[in-house]
């Protein structure tokens, strides 16, 4: 069978329309693009890539490259120093202000040009220049792309000539502190690091590490911790689309960047990496076609964060009380599936609700996954039987669970036998 993924991206991509806006010119590079170019890119996080449309074509990564040098700021620093010098607030203005927070002089986020030359200047050691913060960020680019990303010269050169905008941000940033270093330097080295070449494909995987907790799909290098991926998507889903971003959330709705030369980054944590590529921008320098994708994508594929999932299949599978051969009470739970607070809470109610029993087996030889606190909370409702003197079983040969002191671990062999005595013995 041919899956039937790639005629969908055909599809949407015969469907999403002509493109009506202009493509960015205040980099003359950019607006030599050709603004017919169009692709989409989704790739899941076990690394497996769909392509459809110009998929291999190479531009400039521009603004998609702020997540990943902020993740690189966090990943060197540590939260609470990022935090001190780059905000996290939306900021409703044009991804080029020159804006500071009133009292703090922090740039609001580092997803608009005030808060990535910020996040930039903190990569690498205090003496570095621009070429030692780039070699760094582009280690981590190309880590998350999974092969060696080049940089495009000739963008980069041509953002030079005209960077009056981001060398006032720079000096502005400087006259308060906010960076210590030269501002042409910070520029210099923020304007390669945005200069990186990249195709709609290496967005798809750059955006499928961040949807796998930081874990490249191809390689399986572990890029970036989980808690570093967590922060950079949560202001990926706030302000990454610039002062677009609360319609963005409201429609499209899952974490995402946008750059001036017509890509767009999507990410739907756990799931998949999204890439699409269309030169002409709207109004706020987001891909006309590119948004028309992903919203399309989002509507068909149920890809808003926002909406409930549907209620997973029960997380209590089975709850039997038996009569064990002694004639005392055992009771069975028996679970399955992703076990999160919502699933463990329910087995920690149906127990606490039962009368005591002598024996207690709880059976997780069908759980798919659990979180922290839904093993926290079980490991939580087996110290407290054993409290209460009932004498409990683990069947969990995922080892899910810590080992209970004292409890019984029941061995794979004698699986066998509880489930005969649960069918004939029930009470
Ligand atoms: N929105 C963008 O992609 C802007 C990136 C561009 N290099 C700039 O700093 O102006």
């Amino acid at each position: 069978m041919k899956s039937p993924v790639p005629d969908y991206l055909d599809e949407i991509l015969r469907a999403c329309g002509d493109d009506d806006g202009a493509p960015a010119d205040y980099i003359p590079q950019l607006a030599a693009a050709d603004p017919e170019r169009l692709a989409v890119c989704v790739s899941t996080v076990d690394g497996h890539l769909y392509a459809s449309g110009d998929a291999d074509a190479a531009y400039s990564i521009q603004s998609i490259s702020k997540p990943f040098v902020y993740a690189l700021a966090l990943l060197e620093h540590g939260l609470d120093h990022v935090l001190e010098r780059v905000g996290v607030e939306p900021s409703g203005e044009a991804f080029d202000e020159l804006s500071l927070e009133s009292d703090s002089r922090r740039p609001l986020n580092p997803m608009i040009n005030a808060g990535a030359l910020t996040a930039h200047a903190l990569v690498g050691e205090p003496g570095d220049d621009a070429d030692a913060r780039f070699a760094r960020i582009h280690r981590l680019m190309s880590d998350c792309a999974g092969r060696e990303l080049d940089v495009d010269e000739g963008v980069c050169a041509s953002e030079m000539e005209t960077a009056y905008r981001n060398l006032a941000i720079a000096n502005l940033l400087r006259s308060y502190d906010v960076i210590n270093q030269e501002p042409l330097d910070v520029v210099s080295g923020y304007t390669r690091q945005c200069a990186v070449s990249v195709t709609t494909r290496d967005l798809a995987m750059m955006a499928a590490t961040l949807g796998s907790g930081g874990r490249q799909p191809m390689t399986g290098k572990q890029v970036l911790p989980p808690e570093v991926v967590r922060q950079v998507l949560s202001v990926m889903m706030t302000c990454g689309m610039y002062n677009a971003a609360g319609d963005w959330m409201s429609t499209v709705g899952f974490p995402a960047k946008s750059g001036v030369s017509g890509g767009i980054l999507g990410v739907l944590p756990g799931q998949v990496g999204i890439a699409t590529f269309s030169p002409r921008l709207d109004a706020h320098g987001n891909s006309t076609r590119g948004v028309r994708l992903c919203t399309r994508m989002s509507a068909d594929m149920g890809m808003h964060i926002m909406q409930a999932p549907e209620p997973a299949r029960a997380t209590v599978r089975r709850d039997r009380t038996l009569r064990g051969p002694d004639g005392s009470l055992v009771r069975v739970v028996s679970l399955q599936g992703s076990i999160q607070f919502s699933g463990a809470e329910r087995v920690l109610r149906i127990v606490a609700d039962g009368d005591p029993v002598a024996g207690f087996v709880l059976d997780l030889r069908r759980v798919a996954s659990t979180n922290g606190v839904a093993r926290r909370m079980l490991a939580e409702l087996v110290r407290r039987l054993q409290l209460d003197g009932t004498q409990v079983a683990l069947l969990d040969p995922g080892s899910f669970l810590p080992l209970p002191d004292d409890a019984v671990v029941t061995q794979p062999r004698r699986l066998d036998t509880l489930d005969r005595y649960a069918e004939h013995d029930r009470v």
